[in-house]
């Protein structure tokens, strides 16, 4: 790479001459797709070094490379001098360097306490499970996780819980350089800045840290520098303070770009139809949930980490058992709801983790995409996807999704266009209300514009919008309402001026 720098820009007191990592020159190809095409960087001893691109970018690939967990084509790496040419994740935990995977590594069925084990236990004769258990609660209090039980089974978990559990277990592996993958996507700001205190313990202790985000704010808080990919190859780098987010945006897309939010849509007309309401939601995590939406109309659910959000979205599509004193969807009470019906009914949904619950990731993009509406028996999602193939594409365009085409599979995309795939499958669907948990998660800049122009040209087009976000901004600058939730309620719905960033984070904490 002619632009390759392995200039040293960590702070004085981490400041060492020779440099932790140095990659050059990574190529990765997966048959004919070039995943890393030229991808050349260093990371210093105790320096937090921020990978950045868009979605496709060849980032994750990074991380699985130096993870172990695929091998790169050609190009070399070096930790500490030494050649660094690993097989295996464990092998490179060997060598000192642990991965927390943007797509979590966790076994769902297992306890915390084992998922956290789990790399020790490998050829390590009997497994205790009470040693197991001890350790994790020991483990969790020193990294100060409070608020999770060893004995919880990870599937039960939140996704930002499941993050912060394998964050923990790559910290757990004691590595010399650390990787972040998107380990912060699921995360609320309290959730990043128990995040960013673990990251500086670590970087004092002069661990590396190479941080994946797309969130361009902390990056600038806690990156001391960092290399910009661009289909595959590294075209820049930046040191702290010394950027401004227009000129790494199109660094990134390479031409000028800018990230702006859009103007807050017109407020739907006043009789606009209800598009949706309930009184007195209950389900185990909530206690009595009033909530409206009128068609047009965008309806953010704000709330810190826990107050029943998740939960709101997945009762209203019926994929989590609610009762109600009152529920309608197009003026129609809305009985015994299930995914199904919730789909017949004119609902669509994109649920927390595409991973688990979005995707059929050895399903072709376009299966994936027609998903909703591909019907069980004949005629069968070939003959389907011929038909409507004309509005998979489409779609696959207006959203900038990354593919090969509709026949690839969802698996070989990366998170960001994979996200944009569980999205996309409702627009121009005929829907009536949209219910969307965290929509632009794993989305880089430039896509999250037009994953907010989609929406907003949803909801011109009469789709309520309810839908919440881990980034407060975005439900300032999107929403015509917000109701901001708190122990299970709505504890207040701020409207139009309201909504501000200090109003939502009050009601968050139940103050205002
Ligand atoms: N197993 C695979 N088979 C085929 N192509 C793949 C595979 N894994 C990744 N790719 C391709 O390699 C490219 C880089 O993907 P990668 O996941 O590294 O991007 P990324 O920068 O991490 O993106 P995001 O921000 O969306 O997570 C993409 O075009 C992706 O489709």
């Amino acid at each position: 790479m002619d632009n390759l720098t392995l200039r040293s820009t960590a702070p004085d007191a981490v400041l060492r001459t020779e440099p932790l990592l140095v990659a050059s020159d990574l190529t990765k190809r997966y048959g004919a797709v070039r995943a890393l095409d030229g991808a050349s960087f260093s990371c210093m001893p105790g320096e937090v070094l921020a990978l950045v691109g868009e979605n496709g970018a060849g980032k994750s690939t990074v991380s699985r490379i130096l993870a172990g967990a695929t091998e790169a084509t050609s190009g070399g790496i070096t930790l500490d001098g030494e050649p660094f040419d690993v097989t295996s994740i464990a092998e490179a935990r060997e060598r000192g360097v642990a991965c927390a995977f943007q797509e979590l590594a966790l076994v769902p069925d297992w306890t915390v306490a084992e998922n956290l084990m789990l790399p020790e236990r490998r050829g390590r004769g009997m497994f205790s499970q009470r040693k197991a258990r001890e350790q994790a609660e020991e483990l969790l209090a020193r990294l100060d996780v409070t608020h999770l039980d060893p004995s919880s089974v990870v599937g039960d978990l939140r996704l930002a819980d499941r993050q912060v559990i394998e964050i923990v277990r790559a910290i757990a592996a004691d590595p010399k350089l650390l990787i972040l993958d998107e380990a912060s996507s699921a995360l609320s700001p309290t959730g990043v800045s128990w995040l960013f205190a673990r990251i500086r313990e670590l970087t004092v202790q002069g661990v590396g840290v190479i941080y994946v985000s797309h969130r361009l704010g902390e990056i600038s808080e806690i990156a001391d520098r960092g290399t910009v990919l661009r289909d595959g190859a590294s075209v820049g780098e930046f040191t702290r303070g010394s950027w401004s987010e227009d000129d790494l945006v199109s660094q990134m897309a390479g031409r000028t770009a800018r990230r702006h939010f859009p103007d807050r849509p017109d407020a739907p007309a006043a009789d606009a139809p209800l598009a949706l309401e309930v009184r007195g939601l209950r389900s185990e995590a909530l206690t009595g949930v009033d909530l409206t939406a009128h068609r047009g109309e965008i309806v953010g659910i704000g709330g810190l980490q826990g107050q029943g959000q998740t939960e709101l979205l997945r009762c209203l599509f019926g994929a989590t058992p609610a009762l109600a004193e009152e529920w309608t969807i197009g003026g129609r009470p809305a009985r015994h709801l299930t995914p199904t019906r919730a789909v017949r009914r004119g609902v669509g949904f994109v649920p927390e983790d595409r991973k688990t619950e979005g995707l059929a990731l050895t399903l072709s993009v376009g299966e994936n995409l027609l998903a909703p509406w591909l019907r069980p028996i004949a005629p069968g999602g070939p003959v389907q996807l011929r038909r409507e193939r004309s509005w998979v594409d489409r779609v696959l365009g207006s959203l900038s999704v990354r593919t090969r085409g509709p026949n690839e599979a969802v698996g070989a995309l990366s998170g960001g266009n994979q996200q944009k795939v569980v999205f996309g499958r409702w627009i121009d669907r005929n829907r009536s209300v949209l219910l969307l948990h965290d929509p632009t998660r794993g989305i880089d800049v430039r896509a999250k514009q037009e994953l907010y122009a989609a929406m907003l040209e949803l909801a011109k087009s009469g789709v309520a919008i309810i839908w919440f976000s881990t980034e407060v901004e975005e439900l300032v600058h999107l929403c015509h309402r917000v109701a901001v939730l708190y122990r299970g309620r709505v504890a207040r719905v701020l409207e139009g001026d309201q909504i501000t960033p200090d109003a939502i984070v009050g009601a968050a904490v139940g103050t205002a």
